[in-house]
Parts: structure tokens; sequence; C-alpha cells
């Protein structure tokens, strides 16, 4: 069972139904979240993964509807208005959002769903579900986290100095989340996670 905050004509109320559950990915950008992601639905098809919503360009190789949903500033600040996401964030210039009716409906047919999220986001859905299990995902070392993220080679200078300024808070927040994983060796970091969602 799984609480799930609705949200009716501006107040906020409760229902209880059978339900999946809702998982939370977090931690700074490029401890290796998205790898792990993509691995873990590999191993485990019958999780559900919610495709967020952005304003970032799409980098090479990525694919509208399958990487993310890439929209414009207006047309993310209109979907925030009309209450169209589970959570949102600006994160290192960009806006963030997970839709909500897609994720809603997977947990109502009891799926398991996971979010691959930044921090504010995370704080968000463990205030809403406060039965969300969280995992935060910790790099081995702040040198180690610049190197992953220059070596991916997808992003500008500029953005990787926003991305790894942000990485210093985010670090600390890691304590807020129900599980704290360090990415070192990849396949130890992706049984820890899979052995939190399964036991
Ligand atoms: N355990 C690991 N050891 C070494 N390299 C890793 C490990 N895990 C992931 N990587 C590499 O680190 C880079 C960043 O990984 P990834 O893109 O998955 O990070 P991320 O946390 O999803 O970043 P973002 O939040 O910016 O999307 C990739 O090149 C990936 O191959
Ligand atoms: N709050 C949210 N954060 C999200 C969402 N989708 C992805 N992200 C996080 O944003 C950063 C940057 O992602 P990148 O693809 O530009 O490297 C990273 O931490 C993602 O996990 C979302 O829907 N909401």
């Amino acid at each position: 069972m799984m609480q799930v905050l609705s949200i009716q004509n501006g107040a906020t109320t409760q229902e209880s139904l059978p339900l999946g559950r809702l998982i939370v990915l977090t931690g700074p950008s490029g401890v290796g979240k998205g790898t792990l992601m993509r691995s873990l639905l590999q191993r485990h098809p019958e999780l559900y993964y919610s495709v967020s919503v952005t304003t970032r360009s799409p980098r090479t190789g990525e694919i509208d509807g399958k990487n993310y949903y890439f929209i414009s500033r207006n047309k993310f600040e209109q979907l925030v208005a009309q209450g169209e996401f589970l959570e949102w964030a600006e994160f290192a210039g960009n806006y963030y959002g997970t839709p909500r009716e897609g994720v809603l409906n997977q947990i109502r047919a009891g799926k398991t769903v996971v979010l691959e999220i930044e921090l504010e986001g995370a704080r968000q859905i463990r205030a809403s579900f406060p039965s969300a299990l969280s995992i935060f995902i910790l790099p081995p070392s702040f040198e180690e986290l610049e190197q992953r993220i220059r070596n991916r080679g997808q992003d500008s200078s500029e953005a990787i100095a926003r991305r790894l300024q942000c990485a210093h808070e985010e670090i600390k927040a890691a304590p807020e989340f129900d599980i704290q994983i360090v990415n070192d060796d990849f396949e130890t970091a992706l049984n820890a996670i899979a052995a939190a969602l399964f036991g």
C-alpha cells in the first residue's frame, strides 16, 4: 500500500489504494545514475522508467520521447501552470520535470516506477510520497566525479562547471535519503540498487 497525494481544487488530499511502488534515484550529475538506470532496466524490464520533460537541448544521439521530451521554456512553464508535473526543478540553467499522469497511472496499475532525477525534485517526491524509496548515488571522490563528467564529453565546459558547482551542495544532502550507494565499481553499485529494490 502507498499513500498517493491528489490535489483537487487546490486542496491536498490523500487516497489509499492498492498500489505499486515509487523509487527515486538521485545524486550529482555525472555520478552514473543514467548508466545504472539503463542496466537496471535491462535486468528488470518489468520496472517502469518515467521519461522526463526538459528544456535542455538534445545531446548527440538523444531521441525525443525516449531519453526526454524536449520542449521550449514557454511550453514547460505552461505545463507547470496546468499542474502537469509530479515534481519539477531548474537545474544548471534548464528545467526538468516528471509527467504526473503517466507515473500515477503506472502506480495505480501496481507497477514499480523509477524516477532518475536531481536533488530538488527528489526532495519534492519525498514530501509528496513519504513511502517512496529514495536512493542517493555518491561518487567515490569528487575528482572521479569530475573525470566522469569530462570524459562523458557531452557538455560544454561552462555546463560542466555549473554541474560541478551544484554537486558540492548535492553531495551534502545524501543523508536525507533512505539509502546511500557509492558508485565506484559499477557492478557492485548495480547489485546494491537491485538489492534495495528486490531484497
Ligand atoms: N562505476 C563507474 N565507473 C566509471 N565510470 C562510470 C561508472 N558509472 C558510470 N560511469 C561513467 O560516468 C559517466 C557519467 O555517467 P551518467 O551519464 O550515467 O551520469 P548521470 O549521473 O546520469 O549524469 P546526469 O545526471 O548528468 O545525467 C558516463 O560516461 C558513464 O559511462
Ligand atoms: N527534478 C528532475 N530532475 C531530472 C528529471 N529528469 C532528469 N533530471 C536530472 O537532471 C539532471 C541533469 O540531467 P541531464 O540529462 O541534463 O544530464 C540529472 O541529475 C538528472 O537526473 C526530472 O524529471 N526532474
